[in-house]
């Protein structure tokens, strides 16, 4: 008797602490449906909330008829619903907010998606302070910082909480690699740095399996604006939607194993680093060791070549006006 319910306690903790609600904010969106539709299908997900402005309920519906053991709910939206969204949550990816259209830099949605991301990153604040945040909206150089901003602002910023989601670069890169090498992506890993937009996206064919690829300026070039290729083809109807909600799923589920004690889990991504803060620059995507806390430990950059180095400064630039950006706004706008 004594054996059995030692048993069943050991059992109920083991699954309690397995439990883990996800929220999706912006779910009814073009990544949103897409991504939600992954994490319904992750069974390490166990409660699927989405928001959105419009249509969450519809798409939630929806998802919810795919038999898998997760339960889902979409939520109105009125500041209860968004609360409600978010309490308890584990992991909040945000892809909410307007995608490019050709012609466009993703620093000119900064305009629209810097007020969205600050609102809901207060919620965030407010319901969820200790969720991993993940940031899909674009200019992710500057989205992420004023989500730091507004975390700092209610005094509930934890830097190894927050990412910004860089993780299409690394699947793009790969993919394109194995194209010109003719060998299959799930064996090339090359490592991205920097930030997610143009130059900022600074990939390290030099620690690749090729090396030679360092100097392939078509190649690099085509790491750096990948998104425009999908801008352009979808010739006014919208961003990339399905490689970056396979990227968002695949970033949430690598935190879910880490939560839940595998070790070695390393993604890339843009977080408050110590790398580059001696050069003014507070965030900054690389390979970082995800654990139970969030962030473990962030890689270095490693070595790299001549060319590697001179895209870093072009990068670092860049970067270093993105981030100062979105941390005017929160001091300028601070909302409601
Ligand atoms: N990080 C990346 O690698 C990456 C890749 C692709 C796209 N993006 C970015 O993701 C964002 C979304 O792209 P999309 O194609 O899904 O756009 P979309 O227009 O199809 O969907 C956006 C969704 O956000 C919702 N929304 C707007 N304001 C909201 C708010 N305040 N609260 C909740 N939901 C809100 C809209 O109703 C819509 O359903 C864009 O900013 C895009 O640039 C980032
Ligand atoms: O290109 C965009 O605007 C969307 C996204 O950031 C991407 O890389 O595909």
């Amino acid at each position: 008797m004594f054996m059995a319910s030692r048993i069943q306690t050991r059992a109920f903790s083991a699954s309690a602490r397995n439990l883990s609600k996800v929220a999706v904010l912006g779910a009814a969106g073009g990544i949103g449906q897409p991504l939600s539709l992954l994490l319904k299908l992750n069974p390490r997900v166990t409660e699927l909330a989405l928001y959105d402005i419009r249509g969450a309920p519809g798409v939630a519906a929806d998802v919810s008829h795919v038999n898998t053991k997760s339960t889902v709910k979409g939520y109105e939206p009125t500041p209860s619903g968004l609360a409600n969204a978010l309490k308890g949550a584990e992991i909040v990816l945000i892809p909410a907010g307007v995608p490019r259209k050709p012609g466009m830099s993703r620093d000119d949605l900064f305009n629209t998606n810097a007020s969205i991301v600050r609102d809901l990153a207060k919620a965030c604040a407010d319901s969820c302070p200790e969720a991993n945040i993940l940031v899909i909206s674009n200019p992710v150089n500057s989205t992420v910082p004023i989500c730091a901003e507004v975390f700092k602002s209610k005094g509930v910023y934890n830097p190894k909480r927050l990412f910004g989601v860089t993780t299409l670069d690394v699947v793009r890169a790969s993919r394109f690699v194995s194209e010109i090498k003719k060998t299959d992506p799930a064996n090339e890993n090359v490592t991205v740095v920097g930030g997610h937009s143009g130059v900022t996206i600074v990939p390290l064919f030099s620690q690749s399996n090729h090396p030679d690829l360092s100097s392939n300026a078509e190649l690099i070039h085509r790491v750096q604006f990948g998104g425009d290729e999908v801008v352009k083809a979808k010739d006014g109807a919208g961003s990339a939607t399905l490689s970056m909600a396979m990227a968002g799923a695949r970033m949430a589920e690598s935190l879910l194993r880490a939560s839940q004690g595998e070790k070695g889990v390393i993604e890339p991504t843009f977080v408050d680093s110590p790398l580059y803060k001696d050069q003014g620059i507070d965030f900054f995507s690389s390979k970082v060791e995800l654990g139970p806390s969030g962030v473990e430990k962030i890689l270095p950059v490693g070595k790299v070549d001549a060319v590697e180095e001179k895209l870093l400064e072009a990068c670092f630039a860049d970067l270093k006006k993105n981030i100062a950006k979105g941390v005017a706004f929160v001091k300028e706008n601070p909302g409601n």
